[in-house]
């Protein structure tokens, strides 16, 4: 298991993000033959995530140090921890990016439904197809359309579809980002016309236009205002149930809000990032186990 793996920089363009808006009929999950992804769960099941004694580097800098972490098939699971503790490193991990940076290592394994994305052979792109990253600065093309933005996520993950297919697939993700009644008579804007927490709601209609497994989240809410924050967390609300989502916060109320299951990573000036306390999100805010934990939630330190 925990042999160290070094990887070469991956030249792939990360799959996006983002949307929100007014209440709107989400449509059943269908990924039938005509719409399965390649390499998805079959029959549009949900899928869990897990890691074992997961340990990074960045050169002769240790991280992260034997992160053990289930996060449950179709819930939310929140990642917490003081700036520099490693929730970002661990969050690229799970989707093969971490590796895009030269000097990376890593040791352990990162189960997708129980398989290695780490295995021999396994390309990354394909891991990046059902495991989808939101970044924390809203990032679509600027001057494609707002239907070419979210289509751009099937062509960055190489799958061709038809015509139908594709309109299909644009209207049911923006939908489901909550962004489809703000910009179904504009599909053809600039993506860099919509404000910035429509901006990260087309990203997230981006990323879902694959119709991935896990949708990782790095502080998607930290570049939005209130408005467009609470109209993200309303998406990630709806997309419980349909996805398994991480989403790296730094806001407590935010982790309080939308996750079912928390994780608190801690780093000291000499021991790298480990998870000190993860479970429930209830018991973590309101009876946790170990005094730092309390600490942190209640605004102490960090
Ligand atoms: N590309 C990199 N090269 C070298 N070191 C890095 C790189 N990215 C992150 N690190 C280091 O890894 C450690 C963990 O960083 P990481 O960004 O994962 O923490 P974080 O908990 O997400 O922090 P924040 O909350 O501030 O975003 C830090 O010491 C950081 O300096």
């Amino acid at each position: 298991m925990t042999e160290i793996e070094e990887h070469g920089a991956v030249a792939t363009s990360p799959a996006p993000t983002a949307a929100d808006a007014p209440t709107e009929q989400l449509p059943a999950l269908s990924p039938g033959p005509a719409g399965a992804v390649d390499g998805a769960a079959p029959g549009g099941r949900l899928v869990g995530l897990e890691t074992r004694e997961l340990s990074a580097w960045f050169g002769d800098h240790k991280v992260l140090e034997r992160v053990s972490l289930a996060m449950a098939p179709g819930e939310v699971t929140a990642l917490i921890g003081p700036s520099g503790c490693g929730k970002s490193t661990y969050l690229r991990i799970l989707n093969r990016m971490h590796e895009m940076v030269k000097t990376a290592k890593l040791a352990g394994e990162v189960l997708l439904d129980g398989a290695d994305v780490y295995a021999p052979g396994r390309r990354p792109a394909d891991v990046r197809s059902r495991v989808g990253m939101v970044f924390q600065r809203p990032n679509p093309f600027p001057a494609m359309s707002v239907y070419d933005n979210v289509a751009s996520g099937l062509k960055l993950a190489g799958i061709k579809v038809t015509k139908a297919r594709r309109d299909e697939l644009v209207e049911t993700s923006l939908i489901k980002a909550g962004l489809w009644i703000e910009v179904r008579n504009r599909l053809r804007s600039p993506g860099g016309a919509l404000s910035g927490g429509q901006q990260q709601r087309l990203c997230i209609a981006r990323s879902l236009a694959v119709e991935p497994d896990v949708l990782l989240m790095d502080e998607p809410c930290s570049a939005l205002d209130p408005t467009s924050t609470r109209r993200v967390e309303e998406t990630i609300a709806e997309l419980r149930g349909r996805l398994t989502i991480v989403i790296v916060t730094h806001n407590m109320q935010q982790a309080a809000r939308v996750s079912q299951n928390c994780a608190f990573f801690l780093a000291t000036h000499d021991t790298p990032g480990q998870i000190v306390e993860a479970g429930p999100t209830t018991q973590l805010f309101e009876d946790p186990r170990d005094a730092r934990t309390a600490d942190y939630v209640n605004g102490r330190f960090g």
